[in-house]
């Protein structure tokens, strides 16, 4: 029988804890006193306070082992949207997050705050200053948004005040800063690659790129805010860097932070879209003979094209939402932390 109600507030877990974001969020509950329980496929790392449940979220039993005497779970684990494997996302996102959910109810778990993403409304169109009450993607731009848009529904469609099951879901957007394994590392690949040379349209569009550090807050926010007479309970939060910022600028700052030519000349976006698109087609067709990874495709040349930037009203006024890193510090930090990326590292 769950016990709940007699649990410790500050007993958690965090699934995906070894990831980017997770790290970071464990090492921040820690920092406010919580005891932590990670679970993630990989142990990457040991901290006090920390204790370590190496398993697949899809094993049922794996995870109760883990979230023993837990009152609040944070699910942040996903594989890579780089990966684009259908039945990986279908496996994880959608089925394990419904066994995250069946093994939260069978350990009695008071609060269930997940992680998705800003995307599950992007169709790769203008989206400027967008609200949570936008409706969901209805073609999501690859299978990694069409899975998390599934994922999320099954959170909030979970949260029952009447069972004492509280939920709530978190979309960042663009998240990047120190040990980011995907946005600095991929730029820096491409420009060494010589492929950061151009502009992907006229180079004003304004999207969101939301630190790392703002988003573990707006985790924590949300978890300490979720009660069952809260307006959280089965809502969906933006939580950016409320700084729009050109993508190209944004870019550029980074690449000349760490020695690289800003890129400079210009290409018309349906042009790069177009070509991107036949690429991945064609990767798809010959993915049983040979695997073909390309940098520019469809989903990054949309991101890279767009206007794509959302309000965080909501998260304010529900939670007292406000980013703790500015975005031009949050990219200095962001410089300092790459030295092997350094030009000539
Ligand atoms: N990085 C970004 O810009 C954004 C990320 N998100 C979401 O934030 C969350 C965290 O993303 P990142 O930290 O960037 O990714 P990450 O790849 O660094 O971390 C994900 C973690 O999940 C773990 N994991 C994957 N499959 C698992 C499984 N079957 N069982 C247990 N653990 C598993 C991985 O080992 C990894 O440690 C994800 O849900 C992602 O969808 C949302 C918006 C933007
Ligand atoms: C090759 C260049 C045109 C772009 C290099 C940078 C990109 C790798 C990143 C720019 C925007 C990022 C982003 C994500 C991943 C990394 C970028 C494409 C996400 C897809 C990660 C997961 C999400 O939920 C949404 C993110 C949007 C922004």
């Amino acid at each position: 029988i769950p016990k709940r109600g007699i649990k410790s507030s500050k007993r958690c877990a965090v699934i995906g804890g070894s990831g980017f974001l997770g790290r970071h969020l464990v090492e921040r509950l820690v920092d406010r006193g919580y005891t932590v329980n990670v679970f993630d496929i990989r142990q990457a790392y040991e901290l006090p306070g920390v204790t370590f449940h190496q398993g697949d979220l899809c094993d049922r039993q794996a995870l109760l082992l883990a979230l023993k005497e837990v009152s609040v779970v944070f699910h942040c684990a996903s594989p890579a949207p780089a990966s684009d494997d259908r039945a990986l996302f279908q496996r994880v996102n959608i089925d394990g997050t419904r066994t995250v959910i069946q093994a939260c109810h069978e350990a009695g778990v008071q609060k269930l705050i997940l992680t998705s993403s800003a995307s599950v409304v992007f169709e790769g169109t203008d989206i400027k200053n967008g609200r949570e009450d936008l409706p969901y993607a209805k073609k999501p731009i690859d299978y990694y948004t069409e899975t998390k848009i599934v994922q999320e529904k099954l959170v909030l469609e979970a949260c029952s005040k009447e069972k004492g099951f509280l939920t709530v879901a978190i979309r960042p957007h663009g998240i990047f800063g120190p040990r980011d394994p995907q946005l600095v590392p991929i730029l820096i690949d491409t420009a060494r690659r010589g492929k950061m040379k151009f502009i992907i349209g006229d180079g004003s569009n304004l999207v969101d790129f939301t630190y790392v550090e703002n988003v573990v807050h707006g985790h924590i926010l949300a978890a300490e805010h979720l009660k069952a007479d809260s307006p959280l309970c089965g809502q969906a939060y933006h939580i950016t860097n409320d700084e729009p910022v050109r993508f190209w600028d944004f870019m550029s700052q980074i690449l000349e932070g760490l020695g690289y030519s800003a890129p400079r000349y210009h290409l018309p976006y349906t042009l790069v879209y177009g070509i991107a698109l036949l690429l991945w087609l064609m990767a798809l067709v010959l993915r049983p003979l040979i695997r073909i990874k390309p940098t520019f495709t469809p989903m990054r040349v949309a991101l890279a094209g767009t206007h794509h930037y959302y309000s965080c009203a909501r998260a304010k006024k529900d939670m007292g939402y406000q980013p703790l890193v500015p975005l031009r510090e949050a990219i200095v930090r962001t410089v300092e932390s790459y030295p092997h990326l350094r030009k000539g590292a």
